[in-house]
Parts: C-alpha cells; structure tokens; sequence
C-alpha cells in the first residue's frame, strides 16, 4: 500500500492546495498530536468519505501544554504513524515548531486565538491557556492547509465546542466533522495516553466508561443529580482513580445543568490513573426532570 507524502513546510501545503484546486479536488484535514491509534484511523477513514484527498496533521503543539505537562514525554512516533496511514491518508503534514510559530525565528507572529470563559472550565482548569494553545494552533491549521472540512472526535468534547465555536463566529469556510469515540473492547476510549498506564492502571482505566455508563443507565428514570451521583459513586469501586470531574453539561453551552434539567446532555468525565490524565464522554439523549 502507498504511504503518504509527508510535507514538512507551509509551501508545500500551498504547493498541494493549488493543485488540487485546479485539479477540482476538495481536501480533508485530520489533526493529530501523532501516536496514532485506531481513534485517529476513524476520523481518517471519515475523511476519505467526505472528501478526494485526506491530510492528517501530525504536530505536538507546545502553546496547548503547560509547565510540568508531558509535552516533553508526548509519544512521537512519526515513522509508525506514517507507515499506519498507508492506503487511507495521501499526505502528512509534519511541520517544525519554527514552521508553525515562525514568530520565534523572526518571522510573521500567528494570530492568538482565545476561548473565552468556557475555556477556563473542566479541561481548564487543570490545564489553563491549553484551549487559547489549541485554538491557535487549530486556526493556524486551517489558515495553513485550507480544508474543505476538518475531522475531530467526540472523545475531546470541550474541544470540539470550542473549535465549532471558533468557526462559527469567524465564519471559517470550512465543514466540521465529528466521529464518536473508538473504544477497547472493556469501553477504554483509545487515546495515545494510555501507553503511560501499567498494567494495574490500564486495568483501572475502565472506571471512566464505567462511569459513564452507570450515569447512562440512571438517565433512563433519572434528573441531573441523580445522574452525576450515580457516575461518581462508580468511581469509589477505583481506588487508583483520582475524579477530576463528571459533570453533566448542555451541549449547546458546554454549562453544567441544573438538577431539574430536561434534554439532551453531554457527560463529561476527567480522572488520573496514576499519573496519567485521561478524558471520556458521553452523549445523552435526554434527562429527565
Ligand atoms: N478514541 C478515539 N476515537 C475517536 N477519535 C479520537 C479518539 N482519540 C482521539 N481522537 C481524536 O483524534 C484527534 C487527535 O487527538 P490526539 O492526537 O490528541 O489523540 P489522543 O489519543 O486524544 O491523544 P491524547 O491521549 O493526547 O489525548 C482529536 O480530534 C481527538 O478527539
Ligand atoms: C486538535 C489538536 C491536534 C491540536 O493540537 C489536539 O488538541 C488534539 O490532538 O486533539
Ligand atoms: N487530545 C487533546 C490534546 C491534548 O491533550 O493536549
């Protein structure tokens, strides 16, 4: 199978948007931090549906990670990541820090993106400035590489606010795409994280779609509190699972809902196995009051 072209520079995206303009052939974009896994396989495989010729991104942002993050010990794996992609993506853009910020080698500064308050809550708490670091990055992307539509997944709910939210207020030409979350077989969300985990905390891991699924079941008969009570209780059963927060949010807001909330609600779950954070979601389709 062929593998992608991989571009290192903006020109060379240039390069290919031109051609594929007049060659009438529209362009998907996958951005990834690299590590790929089979998550990132079903965003690709969306994109070769929606579109003539897929580029993934592969770029581990340093504006997205703050001090004592692990945005030194990140997993690159560019070569494997490349060879993953063979007959399902045509390009790999793999810029330089200098490539995608040449402001720090005295080129043009890259606009700033900022989230505003919904960026300061869950993910941002823990993380402040990562949603500013992401949109900026996301934004340079789509100025750079010029989709026709981009490809996120759902398992990083806040972000996919955020960039929808970014769209739509800059009116950004582009069509968003969302692709649920690909699990392990024991409901583990894949995420390149999860090679930090030991054994005993990959086995604890699955309290997070535990939880989401004990907090599904008692949105059959029950309201907001009920719900995020039955959610975090599952975690007692993980003493290696430290609860950041499960919280039940409106996803038109991304605002945690009252206890006499009806309607669609996305669950959101944070937690530390060890020492590694990871993320879950969960779409419901109505709460009852
Ligand atoms: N299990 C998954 N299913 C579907 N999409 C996923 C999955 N994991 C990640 N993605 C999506 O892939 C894109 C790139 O994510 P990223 O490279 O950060 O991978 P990740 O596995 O989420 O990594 P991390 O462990 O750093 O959070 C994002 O849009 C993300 O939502
Ligand atoms: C969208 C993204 C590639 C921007 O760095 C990153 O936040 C991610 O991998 O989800
Ligand atoms: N998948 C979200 C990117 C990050 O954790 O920085």
């Amino acid at each position: 199978m062929t593998q992608p072209v991989v571009l290192h520079t903006v020109a060379e995206v240039h390069a290919l948007r031109e051609q594929l303009r007049t060659d009438g052939k529209t362009l998907a974009c996958v951005p990834t931090m690299g590590a790929l896994h089979e998550g990132h396989v079903a965003l690709v495989s969306r994109g070769r549906e929606l579109a003539d010729v897929v580029i993934v991104s592969i770029f581990v942002n340093p504006l997205q990670f703050g001090v004592g993050e692990d945005f030194d010990r990140y997993p690159r794996t560019l070569d494997a990541d490349v060879a993953a992609l063979a007959g399902k993506a045509e390009y790999v853009f793999a810029p330089d820090v200098d490539e995608m910020y040449p402001d720090r080698v005295g080129g043009a500064p890259v606009p700033p993106q900022h989230a505003g308050p919904v960026g300061e809550t869950f993910e941002g708490v823990s993380r402040p400035g990562h949603f500013d670091g992401m949109l900026t990055v996301v934004a340079r992307l789509f100025d750079i590489v010029q989709p026709d539509v981009a490809i996120f997944g759902q398992k990083d709910a806040q972000q996919v606010f955020l960039v929808r939210q970014m769209v739509q207020t800059q009116q950004l030409p582009l069509q968003l795409e969302i692709v649920p979350t690909i699990r392990e077989q024991d409901g583990l969300a894949l995420s390149s994280r999860n090679r930090y985990l030991s054994e005993e905390e990959r086995a604890a891991a699955v309290a997070l779609p535990h939880a989401l699924l004990a907090a599904a079941r008692e949105a059959e008969q029950g309201g907001a509190a009920a719900v995020r009570e039955a959610g975090i209780r599952t975690l007692d059963h993980y003493p290696l699972v430290r609860l950041e927060y499960l919280d039940l949010v409106d996803p038109t807001t991304f605002q945690s809902v009252s206890d006499n909330y009806q309607g669609p609600v996305t669950v959101v779950i944070a937690a530390k196995v060890g020492t590694t954070r990871l993320l879950d979601t969960e779409n419901l389709e109505r709460l009852h009051a």
